[in-house]
């Protein structure tokens, strides 16, 4: 690290070097009261670095930070804090009137000049450390954390005036002001440095990802929940136990922690021996941030002010405030230990079975054990049933850890719980899959559970088997009705043909059976027979009673000792019988190239895996309206599907059968609207899965694709090669009208991936594609700008798409 840090030619001492031990130097022990106040930027200012004078810059910094080496003599700078007015030097120094003159003082310089004069691109009268040479002054506004103070008390220069938008900067280092992609920020101030300025400018990291003149600092709270959470820019440039060691001092130093008085719970801040009981309890909460909580003693319910409870931790904690009846805002007149529930608190206490009319009051202790206050006696337990908590995890609601009796019997290893390991929960991202009928979302969560999943259980298979039985039978109900129709139609036109009097001759298509009118589409008695007893029991809505009889069948698939294959499964449709909601979890395991830069560094690797919920629902019943969809608020993503192969198909319109028939493109643009708008998903990304690319690369040369009044202005550049550029054409161009359609409705960016569902491999890329989303979305308020990545192509006219979609991959990238 130190060989990286210094200059070329600089020797490393003997000693062995404790990078962590670095910052520690008093040179920079820098902490809000002692900074001494720079002088803010001036007229004044400016002259003296015309004049030569200049504060030390970050590269001067660390290098002091070495000076208790040998090698290294650098002296003390005479403010530390100049630090920050070095940024706006380095500004005044890129402006050609200003950038003869620097004929530094400083030590630092006069040290890297040596190295100045071979890189090419830096002038040499200009000290390292200010290598950014554009001839006009491209300045830009930068976010420096006030409480500095240091920075801009007096009126602003014209110079310093931000010239471009605001993500114009974000992509910036804010040291070497190169436009970089990949940038580690600042938990204190969100300055952001390139790979080659980071060590620089955060030094040895005793707090972790912070400038050096941030340390000693609190962080900004919104970056908490990135506390520790691993850096793959740091893991490319350190080893992995220097990684370790800065993520925990991060996670566990103390200027880091969250303070007793950020926490308000019922009602009251805490104080610091309730913080400290807080979170040494079994249980802790997890995350915790500042603000407002409500939190139930008997059953160790938590949760935010205002919201349904999000844990259980542990009961019995002492807090001077107490639990109100609003707390959590619930509206339902059923009481849980004095709360007012939540409207999904009742549905599961509905599901568990729990009577519960209206101004119920219940005890529930922290085991789920229940009775009606004053009756003393327990009725149950809530989350006994698995159904119970498996709805409670779909609901996000929570659920008692295994007792604690089970764990440790002695208090101390509670005790020695570190804040790193409340700090580091098992992370769960949840996917909702939703798509309009028979856009493939059934297949899409099978090819999940085969790709990923555990193997098909026997209860799973055994209700897979009549479902694919049943399917065989409706649809042999379609044909038989159908030929039904047919031989009446074929009857009585050949009746009107001939008068009852005539004899049709022989030959001709038709006759008579035992003084039965036949035609082509007759079938013999035993068959009819069939057909009529099958028709019966499927109009009376009585298929799946019938199923045992009917599975003594004849046909291999609706033999009983029939064990359908996975293909078979992926083939069926629907995924259980019901057919609601399915639910897996899974993970994805290998390191994609699509993010991941490649790196020797094992670290990265042996990275805890992300755990993926995905749960499909039907988008029956999803409308304006719709309630059941809030339960889902918490999705991390909404993966929609669309059978692009629809665009001439149609269907009737999924609320209600009497409307007339509608293009089923269409339908699948109401329903994303509908579920696009639904104010749960305000702040969740989507991700628009294309499906049916197959069915569609065949359709789209033979039907055209304006047939859908959607897409009614598509033109296509002609292209004399082959079909497939015509349907990359239009599968672009149905993209972009979602894209278009999504950013009307919400000003963010659709991400769209394609999909043949039946083929795993696109699955598995599709997500593959989906994590890669959340890691964008979790990380480009942080170390990444998605925005203007080619990974993003939304400003691109879809003409642009057409001309260059040599390359299937990167154009998947939308
Ligand atoms: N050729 C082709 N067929 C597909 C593809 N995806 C799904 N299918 C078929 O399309 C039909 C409908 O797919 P499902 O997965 O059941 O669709 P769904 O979204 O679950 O629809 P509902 O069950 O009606 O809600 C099934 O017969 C699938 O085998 C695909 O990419 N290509
Ligand atoms: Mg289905």
């Amino acid at each position: 690290m130190t060989r990286r840090i210094l200059p070329p030619g600089i020797s490393i001492p003997e000693a062995t070097v404790d990078v962590y031990g670095l910052s520690r130097v008093d040179a920079v022990n820098v902490s809000c009261n002692s900074i001494p106040t720079a002088e803010p930027i001036s007229e004044t200012h400016v002259h003296s670095v015309t004049n030569g004078t200049r504060t030390p810059g970050a590269a001067e910094l660390v290098l002091i930070s070495l000076s208790s080496f040998p090698a290294c003599h650098g002296s003390i700078p005479q403010s530390p804090g100049s630090l920050r007015s070095m940024e706006s030097v380095v500004s005044v120094s890129q402006n050609q009137d200003f950038s003869d003159g620097s004929r530094s003082r400083s030590p630092g310089s006069q040290r890297s000049s040596a190295s100045a004069q071979s890189s090419p691109r830096r002038p040499q009268n200009v000290p390292l450390g200010e290598v950014k040479r554009v001839p006009v002054v491209t300045f830009e506004n930068v976010k420096y954390p006030e409480s500095n103070g240091l920075f801009l008390e007096g009126p602003a220069l014209p110079e310093y005036v931000g010239v471009s938008k605001k993500e114009k900067t974000k992509r910036v280092c804010n040291r070497c002001w190169r436009k970089k992609w990949e940038r580690e920020s600042c938990l204190v101030c969100d300055a952001r440095y390139c790979s080659s300025c980071v060590l620089r400018a955060m030094g040895s990291m005793p707090e972790g990802r912070k400038c050096v003149q941030c340390i000693g600092q609190p962080i900004n709270e919104s970056k908490r929940s990135k506390l520790g959470k691993s850096s793959r820019m740091l893991s490319r440039l350190l080893s992995p136990l220097e990684v370790r060691q800065i993520l925990k001092g991060e996670k566990e130093c103390p200027a880091n922690q969250l303070m007793p008085e950020q926490l308000i719970v019922n009602g009251f801040p805490l104080r610091p021996e309730e913080m400290a009981d807080l979170l040494s309890c079994p249980l802790p909460p997890q995350r915790l941030k500042p603000g407002r909580y409500w939190y139930d003693k008997e059953s160790g319910l938590w949760g935010k002010t205002g919201e349904k409870p999000n844990r259980i931790i542990s009961s019995n904690l002492n807090f001077t405030g107490k639990l109100a009846s609003n707390s959590s805002n619930g509206n339902t007149r059923v009481y849980i230990n004095g709360r007012e529930i939540t409207k999904t608190e009742l549905r599961i206490l509905k599901f568990a079975n729990v009577q519960c009319p209206r101004d119920t009051h219940f005890w529930v202790y922290e085991d789920g054990r229940y009775e009606e206050e004053g009756q003393n006696n327990i009725k149950g337990k809530i989350w006994a049933s698995a159904l119970t908590r498996l709805a409670c995890s779909l609901f996000s609601l929570p659920i008692p850890r295994a007792s604690p009796s089970h764990g440790p019997r002695d208090d101390s290893p509670y005790l020695a719980r570190t804040v790193a390991e409340y700090l580091e929960p098992k992370r769960i991202q949840k996917l909702l899959l939703i798509g309009s009928p028979g856009s493939g979302t059934s297949t899409i969560f099978k090819q999940a559970k085969i790709l990923y999943g555990t193997k098909f259980s026997r209860e799973e298979l055994e209700h897979l088997k009549l479902m694919i039985q049943s399917n065989m039978y409706k649809y042999l109900s379609i044909l038989l009705e159908g030929r039904e129709r047919f031989e009446e139609e074929a009857l009585s036109s050949l009746n009107a043909k001939h008068s009852p009097n005539e004899h049709h001759s022989e030959g001709e298509a038709g006759g008579t059976e035992g003084g039965q009118s036949l035609s082509v589409y007759s079938i013999n008695g035993r068959l009819k027979q069939f057909s009529n007893w099958l028709l019966d029991i499927i109009a009376m809505g009585d298929l799946d009673a019938f199923f045992p009889a009917a599975t003594r069948g004849a046909i291999e698939v609706s033999s009983n000792e029939y064990e359908p294959t996975e293909k078979d499964i992926l083939y069926a449709e629907g995924i259980a019988q019901g057919n609601g909601l399915a639910f897996i979890e899974f993970s994805l395991e290998d390191h994609s190239p699509m993010s991941e830069t490649y790196t020797e560094n094992p670290d990265v690797y042996s990275q805890p895996l992300i755990r993926y919920q995905l749960l499909r629902v039907s988008a029956k019943g999803m409308h304006e309206s719709c309630k059941w969809v809030e339960m889902f608020e918490d999705v991390h993503v909404v993966v929609f599907c669309v059978a692009l192969s629809d665009y001439d198909q149609f269907g009737f319109p999924i609320h209600g059968n009497n409307k007339p028939l509608k293009n089923r493109m269409m339908q699948s643009r109401e329903l994303f609207e509908t579920t696009v708008r639904q104010p749960c998903f305000r702040d969740t990304p989507f991700v628009l899965v294309l499906n049916k690319y197959d069915l569609f690369e065949e359709k789209v040369s033979r039907v055209p694709l304006g047939l859908c009044e959607w897409f009614g202005n598509f033109s296509p550049v002609k292209m004399s090669h082959n079909n497939q550029s015509l349907a990359h054409q239009a599968y672009y161009y149905i993209a972009m009208k979602f894209k278009d359609l999504y950013s009307s409705l919400t000003h963010r960016k659709l991400f769209v991936w394609q999909a043949k569902a039946l083929d795993g491999a696109t699955v598995d890329e599709a997500f593959k594609y989906i994590r890669e989303v959340l890691r964008w979305e979790d990380e480009k308020d942080d170390n990444y700008v998605v925005e203007d990545s080619f990974y993003s192509t939304t400003e691109l006219s879809s003409s642009l798409f057409i001309r260059q979609d040599n390359n299937l991959r990167y154009a998947h990238y939308t």
